[in-house]
């Protein structure tokens, strides 16, 4: 049997901020339907690699397929546009808008009002914690509601590949334990999802592959049930 062609394919990539390179020669391919993690120490390199995909850092050489089409250089709103969505470490919501309008501001380019009005019943269908809260102001949310508002809104673009930086930082253990199987479910249901993570503590949970990234290269690729965990030098 052939294997399906990777939903995801980076070949050689090399990619950081102004003259820094990050990335140097990162090749990794994502299956349809991944649930990965990116482990690493801090500044490996995941946030770059993360946001190298998402079209916010600046490729400098090799290749990034998605769905095969080459991404490498085309803009954030049109990799959005093509089903990939990113939820960065920070959350980075409008803490003074509503819930609501958070939800919102995940749409980029669609003009049918009606979808969207579709897309946000779904969501708060999803997530009554949301619905409940839908006119508070995001910057009043706990920290758990804050990255599952970022989820949320990440998903107003109906995307095929979910990326989180960190998804767990800065949270409680109930919605640590919340948002990964929040990340399952997405997954069961079609959505192939990538994130970061610091420590295996986290990522071993639900990640089926694991790529480590150290000093911008990666250094160990392939399932999580076969990842030591002395793999790299983690924080405490
Ligand atoms: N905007 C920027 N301008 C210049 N250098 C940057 C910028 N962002 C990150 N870097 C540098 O790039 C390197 C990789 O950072 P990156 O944030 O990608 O690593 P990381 O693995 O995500 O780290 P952490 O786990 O601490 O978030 C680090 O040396 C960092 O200082």
């Amino acid at each position: 049997m052939t294997s399906p062609l990777p939903l995801l394919q980076i070949e050689t990539l090399v990619a950081g901020h102004g003259r820094l390179d990050v990335l140097n020669d990162v090749s990794l391919a994502l299956a349809p339907g991944e649930l990965a993690c990116v482990l690493g120490p801090p500044g490996a390199g995941k946030t770059t690699l993360l946001m190298a995909i998402a079209g916010l850092v600046r490729a400098k050489r090799g290749s990034i397929r998605f769905a095969n089409e080459e991404i490498r250089r085309k803009r954030p709103s049109d990799i959005l546009a093509r089903g990939i969505a990113y939820v960065p470490q920070n959350r980075l919501l409008f803490s003074n808008l509503s819930v609501r309008e958070n939800l919102l501001a995940g749409v980029w380019r669609e003009p049918d009002r009606a979808r969207i009005e579709a897309d946000v019943t779904r969501l708060f269908e999803r997530f009554p914690s949301l619905k409940a809260q839908a006119t508070q102001s995001a910057g009043k949310l706990s920290s758990g509601e804050r990255q599952r508002l970022a989820i949320a809104r990440a998903l107003m673009s109906r995307p095929s590949l979910l990326l989180l930086d960190e998804p767990s930082s800065g949270l409680a253990a109930p919605d640590v334990d919340d948002v990964f199987a929040l990340l399952a479910e997405l997954n069961s249901e079609g959505t192939a999802v990538v994130f970061a993570e610091k420590t295996t503590r986290e990522a071993l949970r639900i990640a089926r592959h694991v790529y480590v990234l150290e000093q911008g290269r990666i250094t160990f690729g392939g399932e999580a049930k076969h990842f030591g965990a002395a793999g790299f030098a983690q924080p405490a």
